[in-house]
């Protein structure tokens, strides 16, 4: 799907690109409907005008003077500072759609001050290839249209769950992080192979292999994956050996302490992007 939407980024980071590259990709925007800007690192404006085409400007409200949809993709730490540098250009016919972890749209509305449709987003950075999970949810004046237009917009670079605000802090800490639990995981396994002399190129197609067929299946098969699991460990057999190594090192529980502190970090950047004052 096309739309003749104009879209203009704050922040210009790795998030911003992710979306960027999606949406050009699956062709939902021309590459000059998109504006790029940032704090001051023009060498990365001028990056992102190459590689993607976009316009770029170091000048804020040239970023959103004629934009229909404004994306704060700036670190939550940054946003109140560049909240405050734009709020007087904002208008009240423009949408903003913020990905930024942690932070309430409520929080946004106020910084704001004016009755705009804020719809606040959790990708991730899998969007780069069409593979984000994301999330949305409404803030106070957002209406429904509002919604589906970013929905339209997410569904460009993966899939969308449309859902409460208060349950974004977790899907931060399980999705939006996730790919990087992920990454870590290939990293050891990619470690162990080569302890064991499996050459690094083929212990890579192995592993993505392996992940892709496993994620596959569980999207295919719908089988849960405990099932699934037990299918693969034979009796004394080596996977039942590796699983039982896992359990010594408490790695259920690790996965799921590490998704609860993200978790939690995520409504502790809330808290402190309320609470820090604007100098
Ligand atoms: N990286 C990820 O996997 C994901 C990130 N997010 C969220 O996306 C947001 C951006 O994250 P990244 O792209 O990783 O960060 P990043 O550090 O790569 O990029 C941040 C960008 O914000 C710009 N910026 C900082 N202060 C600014 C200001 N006052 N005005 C305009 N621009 C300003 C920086 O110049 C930079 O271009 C964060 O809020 C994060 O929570 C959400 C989902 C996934
Ligand atoms: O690490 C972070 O804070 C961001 C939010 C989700 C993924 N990256």
């Amino acid at each position: 799907m096309k739309v003749s939407q104009r879209i203009a980024f704050i922040g210009a980071g790795s998030m911003a690109e992710a979306i960027i590259s999606g949406m050009i990709a699956q062709g939902f925007v021309k590459s000059n409907q998109i504006i790029v800007t940032n704090r001051e690192n023009r060498e990365r404006l001028a990056f992102l005008g190459d590689k993607y085409g976009v316009r770029n400007t170091p000048v804020k409200r040239e970023a959103i003077k004629d934009a229909d949809i404004i994306v704060l993709s700036m670190k939550p730490k940054d946003a109140k500072e560049a909240l405050s540098e734009v709020k007087e250009y904002i208008q009240e016919n423009q949408l903003v759609i913020s990905v930024l972890a942690g932070v309430a749209t409520s929080f946004m509305e106020d910084l704001i001050a004016k009755k705009v449709s804020v719809v606040r987003a959790m990708p991730n950075t899998s969007a780069m290839i069409g593979f984000s999970a994301t999330a949305i949810a409404a803030g106070t004046y957002a209406t429904e249209q509002d919604v589906e237009k970013a929905n339209q917009l997410f569904q460009t670079i993966g899939t969308t769950t449309i859902v409460e605000e208060n349950s974004l802090h977790a899907i931060t800490g399980l999705s939006g992080s996730g790919p990087a639990y992920i990454y870590y995981l290939v990293e050891a396994m990619e470690q162990a192979a080569l302890e064991e002399g499996i050459d690094s190129d083929t212990a890579k197609d192995l592993i993505i292999q392996t992940l892709m067929g496993a994620a596959e299946m569980l999207k295919q098969t719908e089988e849960k994956p405990a099932v699934l699991r037990q299918k693969i460990t034979s009796p004394g057999g080596t996977t039942q050996a590796g699983l039982e190594t896992l359990d010594q090192y408490r790695y259920q529980e690790a996965l799921q302490a590490c998704v609860k502190r993200a978790t939690e970090r995520s409504k502790e950047l809330g808290r402190l992007f309320e609470e820090t004052p604007l100098n």
